[in-house]
């Protein structure tokens, strides 16, 4: 579920007014997601998407994620447009919790993907890393390199009854990305979250992504590295090679990798694995039985990997550098 915060329809309405948008016919709250509370809002003008900002989104970070929306959009990137207030601004306020209204976008997300999504994700990513090349502003990462330890940490106690050799796995996976984490890779803003369930779908034609509150600038390869994880794996857990090689190929479609990028992806990989692995636990052990949200398997990506571990080279992955597959 992701409506935290509820409101009634007199605060919406006067929440609203603030905007130059239509009269409202009717407001629904949203089920999915897991951040922020989503409210669908018919309008008479056209449909939007209301967003309360919750604990995680730090409000200092909202200028540069709406902002990032709002630049990429008026490139001609399909993501959503955030509405200004009459007053100009972007931010408002509802129910006590920082609130914005971004346009709605039609389609649906791939329950699942094939090789075709992944090329048009692909595609997409790299538009948007080359359309954000003069975005004005920066955002330091928050889930890096640097933050895993810490987040590890928080957890690790609780986490050793889980899995005999938990904790020795973890260390070395640690030792090995602070050992061998790339640095001198091309960098800009990357969305840092490009899941399924952030990219839709109009019939076959990507539609619009989505989600843009993990967005920062990173390296551009990470971005590849958390597409790999999140798209070239078959629902028994085994890495699909025509989904990685159309990921690479829609991604080289808009925008060539260096050889510094292609060989630094297995280890970007394992480092995109374990931050997801590392948040998915840390909600797994912080939420209390019962509550009324689905919580992800960390264990999925730590399975993840371990399959990157056993990956020397990016043509490990079947994956050659002319994009072909290998036998
Ligand atoms: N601009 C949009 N257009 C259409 N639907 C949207 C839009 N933004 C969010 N949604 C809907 O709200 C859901 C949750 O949004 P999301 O940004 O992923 O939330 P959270 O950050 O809380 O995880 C999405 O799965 C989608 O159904
Ligand atoms: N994509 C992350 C969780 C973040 O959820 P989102 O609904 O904000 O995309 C994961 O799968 O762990």
């Amino acid at each position: 579920m992701a409506v935290y915060t509820d409101i009634t329809e007199a605060e919406l309405a006067a929440f609203l007014a603030d905007y130059p948008v239509g009269r409202m016919h009717a407001y629904k709250g949203i089920a999915e997601g897991v951040e922020n509370s989503n409210f669908l809002l018919h309008l008479d003008d056209a449909s939007y998407i209301l967003t309360l900002y919750e604990k995680r989104v730090a409000r200092e970070d909202l200028p540069f994620f709406l902002g990032l929306m709002e630049h990429l959009a008026e490139k001609g990137l399909s993501c959503p447009l955030p509405i200004h207030r009459n007053d100009g601004a972007l931010i408002g306020e509802l129910a006590g919790r920082p609130a914005a209204v971004i346009s709605f976008l039609e389609g649906m997300w791939p329950r699942d993907p094939a090789p075709r999504h992944c090329y048009a994700v692909g595609a997409e990513m790299a538009a948007m890393h080359r359309a954000g090349a003069d975005f004005g502003l920066t955002r330091a990462n928050a889930l890096s390199l640097a933050d895993w330890r810490p987040l590890w940490n928080a957890s690790r106690d609780d986490a050793r009854t889980l899995r005999p050799g938990l904790g020795d796995d973890i260390k070395g996976e640690l030792a090995f990305l602070e050992a061998n984490w790339p640095r001198d890779l091309p960098s800009g803003v990357i969305h840092a979250d490009l899941f399924p369930d952030n990219v839709f779908f109009l019939d076959d034609r990507l539609s619009g992504l989505i989600d843009f509150y993990f967005a920062c600038n990173d390296l551009l390869a990470y971005d590849v590295a958390v597409c790999l994880n999140a798209w070239c794996f078959s629902r028994d857990g085994a890495f699909d090679r025509a989904s990685g090689r159309a990921l690479l190929e829609g991604y080289e479609s808009e925008r060539t990798l260096t050889a510094g990028e292609r060989a630094a992806l297995p280890t970007l990989a394992r480092g995109a694995a374990l931050r997801f692995f590392l948040t998915r636990l840390y909600d797994w052990l912080a939420t209390p039985e019962g509550a009324f949200v689905v919580k992800k398997d960390p264990f999925e990506y730590l399975r993840r990997l371990h399959f990157h571990r056993t990956v020397g080279t990016i043509a490990d992955y079947g994956i050659d550098d002319e994009g072909d597959e290998a036998s």
